[in-house]
């Protein structure tokens, strides 16, 4: 007689996330949607588990091919065996409930365990947690006095330090330290385990605090509008980089946040409000069909449109990142359309910042040569000049005078996520 239990069920949580890494698995896509779609379930669990997937993969996949879990049970499910796994090895450690499949990978504890431990980890150091003052809300001085108050000990960098010895700084940071960022005021940097301890932080979720990563800061202090501009921001939300711009503007002036997805909307107008901003005015459009009658005496535009997003640090991918070109080339069409249309269709505009988070030229510097050459009228100013020349990483110099003008961020290099930025602004007509 079979010693297990039948009517015992798998845990639904359980059943839930072997779904989600099936598809994923069987579509080879990132799960971040396929977590969003599962509106019932207990999205924080979900995603542990699989972020533990996503960053063993090799290991867990070796292991339990290495200890024949799967041929030895061929009822087992392979994508609620690599959950299980994963929660057992990576996760919480333990198992909840005594189904079949739970017992059955439970039982395999050591052997897995064993594997594991003979298989080279390419376990890669994450980056620092970057933590932006919201000024809307949150004075610099008053974010400072509260966090030396709370025994974080600030290290002070040289005013002229240069990059790389900014960069190795950071990567020294102790764990109750903290410093202040090179380029971006009111930026502040924390050592990556500080990282959940900020996620769950009170001036995290009353948004005195932002978690923004650095690299996407650069967009607003590139774009630098100053107070009392008059600002549109094309592909605005959730709205992270509204926010900073309003912050940037010290909540003075106008900023026109457009937005076509109702859902991403709803979040914009949550967010901004949340946030303190008293100048976001947002608008539920598809941004090529916005002009200046509208949004009027627009003079700054920051393009940040929907790319491949393949320099996201945070994203699960249960699958080797593969160049998808069909997919790059309707992503690039679109993102001709909408950095073209902010150059053509607002008379009084002044400077252009068009991001992406996309490490793929297709989304990058080929953007950027073809609205040039549709919009002669617009010129590359040098981003990196712009950052007082303290940074390394520019575009591809294939492109010439393309390349050397924009930026990277590369998160090995630069400990951000995979950022492109380039900066334009209009040729005056005398
Ligand atoms: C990369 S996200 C923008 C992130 C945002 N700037 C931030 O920092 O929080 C791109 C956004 O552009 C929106 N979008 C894409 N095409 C659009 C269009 N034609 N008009 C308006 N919004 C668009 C997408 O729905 C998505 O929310």
């Amino acid at each position: 007689m079979s010693k297990f239990n039948h009517s015992v069920k798998v845990p639904t949580q359980y059943k839930v996330t072997a779904k989600i890494l099936r598809t994923a698995l069987e579509r080879q896509q990132s799960i971040k949607s396929l977590i969003f779609e599962e509106k019932h379930a207990r999205i924080g669990s979900l995603h542990a588990v699989l972020k533990h997937y996503s960053t063993n993969r090799g290991a867990i996949d070796n292991a339990i091919e290495e200890t024949g879990l799967l041929k030895e049970n061929p009822k087992l499910d392979p994508a609620l065996a690599k959950v299980l796994v994963s929660e057992l090895i990576f996760g919480r450690g333990l198992l909840n409930g005594e189904s079949r499949p739970v017992q059955t990978v439970r039982s395999y504890k050591e052997r897995l365990q064993q594997a594991i431990s003979g298989t080279e980890l390419q376990k890669k150091e994450p980056n620092p947690r970057y933590v932006r003052i919201n000024t809307n809300l949150f004075s610099i001085a008053d974010a400072l006095e509260y966090l030396a108050r709370n025994e974080w000990r600030r290290r002070e960098l040289n005013a002229d330090i240069s990059y790389n010895d900014f960069l190795a700084a950071i990567r020294t940071l102790e764990e109750d330290e903290f410093t202040m960022d090179l380029h971006v005021e009111g930026v502040l940097i924390f050592h990556p385990k500080s990282s959940h301890y900020w996620a769950c932080h009170n001036l995290v979720v009353t948004k005195m605090f932002i978690l923004q990563n650095k690299a996407t800061c650069l967009a607003a202090e590139l774009l630098a509008p100053p107070s009392g501009a008059t600002v549109l921001d094309m592909c605005a939300a959730p709205g992270m980089k509204t926010l900073h711009i309003c912050n940037v503007m010290k909540n003075q002036g106008r900023i026109y946040a457009v937005e076509q997805s109702r859902d991403r909307f709803n979040a914009l107008c949550n967010i901004t409000e949340l946030a303190g901003c008293q100048i976001v005015n947002p608008i539920l459009a598809d941004a090529l069909t916005i002009g200046p009658e509208q949004c009027p005496d627009v003079e700054y535009v920051l393009v940040d449109p929907s790319c491949s997003g393949n320099g996201m640090q945070n994203r699960i991918s249960v699958c080797d990142e593969v160049k998808d070109d069909k997919r790059l080339s309707k992503l690039a069409g679109l993102q001709i359309k909408i950095l073209s249309h902010a150059m053509s269709a607002f008379p009084n505009v002044k400077r252009i910042v068009y991001c992406t988070c996309s490490l793929w030229k297709e989304e990058n510097e080929q953007v950027v040569q073809r609205c040039l050459n549709l919009n002669p009228s617009f010129k590359l100013l040098n981003c990196k000049k712009a950052l007082r020349n303290k940074w390394n990483n520019v575009g591809d110099k294939a492109y010439p005078k393309i390349g050397k003008n924009c930026l990277y961020c590369l998160p090995d290099q630069d400990l951000t996520d995979g950022i492109f930025l380039a900066m334009f602004e209009k040729i005056s007509a005398d």
